[in-house]
């Protein structure tokens, strides 16, 4: 069996040999590398002023070697603040007005992939099969193929990819696309995200699908399909309900004295929909006089990516948001949000889940959301919430038992709401085991598998 190389920009190394990960992707991926042995590259998450950053750090665990690489203080600002975060991912989330482009931070991105490259090529064998995530890496394929490798290298975008109108104002996108042609397998999280790729390739005339699956462009074959992202579901359910009794997520519950709970889960980020979703839970609140006192939503919300200028903002944006609805609707005995600033730990968050009556997961557009599959991972079978779901969310594609909302409605959001804490518990129950048995079907370790598969056709590893 041919040994697995991984390369990502983050990478998640364990204490130890057999220390369990601390998210479901790095479990699966973690499972994949200890059956057939392995590399996970990726940046260590460190960067200095030097002007070359120091050699590769290893860490072995077990099968698998953890290679961190720091990079410059250049290097992070141009490439992961600048073209991947300040580009690529308004690009793909579909907001063309918040897509800063820069010639300097685009040299940058190619810059450390080359970097990344050189640093790979000395560990890599010649039947090594290697694995790519995310929009931080498109070009790593190119820089491979032009150093002389031939393995079989596999992408998988964890983002949106978007339509060919939006995909075009990016300057660059001709050499995204060649990028990619170098692939020999991408992997979209789903249909939608596909045929807007196949769309992007037929309207610049650059190339063409084939037939199952197979593509051609710039001279290249390969394969794209929709692999969407899984999450560890029976561990998950499992402590979920392990969680219920933990002291924290006791003394959560205790803290909203009997009130049903709302809530939502998400990096402070603009994809993820949160100053909507606030008004839709205002609006919810108006219409439903009835509800006063008798609601609280929790909103948990770590910081991300803080040094980009929108991801600032929007920490005040936010707070003073929630603190205006607090202000406006509170009661002297009754707080209506729940504002958290900072990052859960995903056992409590699995008791937290499980404690409340609707999930709300709202995102303006999301690769996947892996938020929506916990909170259904995590509910109790006889008594389940309801998750309202935004129709943007690649987990649209998949949980048909949810309450699909429009986020940019905002009334219609707040219906949701009132519909969820409403629904009968037959009703719950039937929406809960289709969207469970679904998750418990397709979990991240099928994911890989089904990935790894078609980029290692059986026969050829
Ligand atoms: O590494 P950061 O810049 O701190 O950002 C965190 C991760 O965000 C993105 O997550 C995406 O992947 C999820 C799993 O497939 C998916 O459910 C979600 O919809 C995506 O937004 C990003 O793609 C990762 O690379 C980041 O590490
Ligand atoms: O305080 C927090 C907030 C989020 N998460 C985890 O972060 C991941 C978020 O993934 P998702 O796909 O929803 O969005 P992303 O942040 O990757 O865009 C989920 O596994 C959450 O359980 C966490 O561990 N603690």
């Amino acid at each position: 069996m041919s040994r697995l190389v991984i390369v990502s920009n983050r990478v998640s190394v364990p204490e130890r040999s057999g220390a369990a990960p601390a998210g479901g992707l790095a479990v699966a991926l973690q499972a994949a590398l200890e059956e057939r042995g392995g590399i996970w590259m990726g940046w260590s998450g460190n960067s200095s002023g030097e002007d070359e950053p120091g050699p590769l750090d290893l860490k072995e665990r077990g099968k698998i070697t953890y290679a961190l690489t720091d990079l410059t203080k250049t290097d992070v600002e141009e490439y992961y603040h600048g073209f991947a975060n300040r580009v690529l991912w308004p690009i793909c989330h579909y907001r063309l007005d918040l897509a800063e482009y820069g010639r300097k931070e685009m040299a940058g991105y190619f810059r450390v992939n080359r970097f990344f490259a050189h640093r790979l090529a000395p560990m890599l064998k010649e039947d090594d099969v290697i694995w790519v995530h995310d929009y931080h890496l498109i070009p790593l394929a190119a820089e491979l193929r032009q150093m002389g490798f031939r393995n079989r290298i596999g992408f998988f975008l964890h983002i949106p990819w978007p339509p060919a109108d939006v995909l075009f104002a990016m300057p660059v996108h001709e050499e995204i696309m060649r990028g990619l042609s170098h692939y020999d397998v991408i992997g979209f999280q789903t249909d939608h995200d596909l045929e807007n790729f196949a769309g992007g390739l037929k309207r610049e005339g650059i190339g063409e699908a084939l037939g199952d699956g197979l593509f051609s462009s710039h001279g290249r074959r390969f394969k794209g399909a929709a692999y969407g992202i899984g999450i560890e579901t029976a561990a998950f359910a499992k402590f979920a309900q392990k969680s219920a009794s933990h002291s924290m997520v006791r003394k959560a519950r205790d803290s909203i004295e009997g009130r049903d709970l709302i809530i939502g889960v998400d990096r402070l980020d603009y994809s993820k929909g949160i100053t909507q979703r606030i008004d839709a839970f205002e609006r919810f609140v108006k219409d439903n006089p009835g509800q006063q006192g008798k609601v609280t939503y929790l909103q948990i919300t770590p910081k991300s990516r803080s040094e980009v200028p929108e991801y600032e903002a929007m920490q005040r944006t936010v707070a003073e948001q929630a603190g205006r609805v607090n202000g406006a609707l509170g009661q002297v005995d009754w707080v209506p949000i729940r504002y958290i600033n900072r990052s859960i730990s995903r056992p409590i968050l699995a008791g937290l889940y499980r404690m409340a009556k609707v999930g709300l997961v709202t995102p303006l557009r999301d690769g996947m959301n892996l938020v929506a599959k916990e909170y259904v991972a995590a509910q109790d079978p006889e008594d389940p919430g309801v998750l309202v779901l935004s129709r943007f969310a690649g987990a649209a594609r998949e949980l048909s038992g949810a309450l699909l909302v429009n986020p940019y409605d905002i009334e219609g959001t707040a219906n949701a709401i009132a519909r969820g804490l409403a629904m009968p518990p037959e009703e719950r129950r039937a929406r809960w085991r289709g969207m469970m048995d679904f998750l418990l079907e397709h979990d991240v370790t099928r994911w890989c598998d089904d990935f790894l598969k078609d980029l290692v056709p059986p026969g050829e590893s």
